[in-house]
């Protein structure tokens, strides 16, 4: 994947198992937003082959729409609604929604009361945005830096309702820069660098069973240390 002259995303090559979660590692502009937006739909691939539950994103959009969950990095609200009333309208989409009012109590979406989405604090907007991405039962779920910005107590939240997720059966994909985050969810972890896979395995492989820190392989692998 390109924008003009930036090679965004090089040859990746990944699979994901049912039923687990998966964390993609990078550094900024490692190109972790590009694939997920691509396996998504909202991207046409370049070039390569992208299969979603074993369907095109893009040609069978609307087959898979309703069994994928997808939290954004930013966005996905209009500026003026209510965090509940978003939430009961994206539930209102699907055929078998969670329960709405206890989904936002567990998220802390009672909070919010009739502030606009867009007065909402960063966390506060996270959690709607991952509310939003589970209300409809996904089979699978792409979450896109899902505790950036939110408190300890609400990134402990997302962590339990990930882990009960994929105790459920669903696969979770994310992103995150919080490598602590990979390490205590993740079942498989990726490292991209340059759009390009430098490194996969599960935590225990990664950091020969706990004898190196994750975040020092990191560090190594993708040369950041400054
Ligand atoms: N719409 C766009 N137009 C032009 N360049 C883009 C666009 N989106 C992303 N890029 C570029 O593509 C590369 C990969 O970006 P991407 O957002 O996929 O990275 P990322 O790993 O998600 O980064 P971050 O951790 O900062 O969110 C970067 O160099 C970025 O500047």
């Amino acid at each position: 994947m390109r924008y003009g002259d930036v090679v965004a995303v090089d040859g990746l090559d990944l699979t994901i198992e049912r039923g687990t979660i998966t964390a993609v590692l990078g550094p900024n502009g490692a190109g972790k937003t590009t694939t997920l937006e691509t396996c998504e739909g909202y991207r046409r691939p370049q070039a390569g082959v992208v299969r979603v539950l074993g369907l095109d994103p893009v040609a069978s959009r609307r087959d898979l729409l309703p069994r994928i969950g997808v939290m954004l990095q930013q966005g996905g609200a209009w500026g003026g609604v209510h965090a509940m009333e978003m939430l009961r309208h994206v539930a209102s989409l699907h055929a078998h929604p969670l329960d709405v009012e206890l989904l936002g109590t567990r998220l802390g979406l009672g909070d919010c009361g009739r502030t606009p989405y867009r007065r909402l604090s960063g966390g506060q907007q996270q959690r709607l945005g991952l509310a939003m991405a589970v209300v409809g039962r996904p089979e699978l779920l792409f979450v896109d830096e899902p505790t950036a910005g939110m408190d300890p107590a609400a990134r402990r939240t997302t962590w339990d309702l990930l882990r009960e997720l994929r105790a459920a059966g669903v696969t979770v994909v994310l992103t995150t820069h919080y490598i602590e985050e990979a390490e205590r969810l993740a079942d498989q972890v990726h490292i991209i660098d340059h759009g390009r896979l430098v490194l996969s395995g599960t935590p225990a492989f990664l950091t020969h069973g706990g004898a190196r820190r994750l975040e020092d392989v990191f560090l190594e692998k993708t040369g950041t240390v400054l």
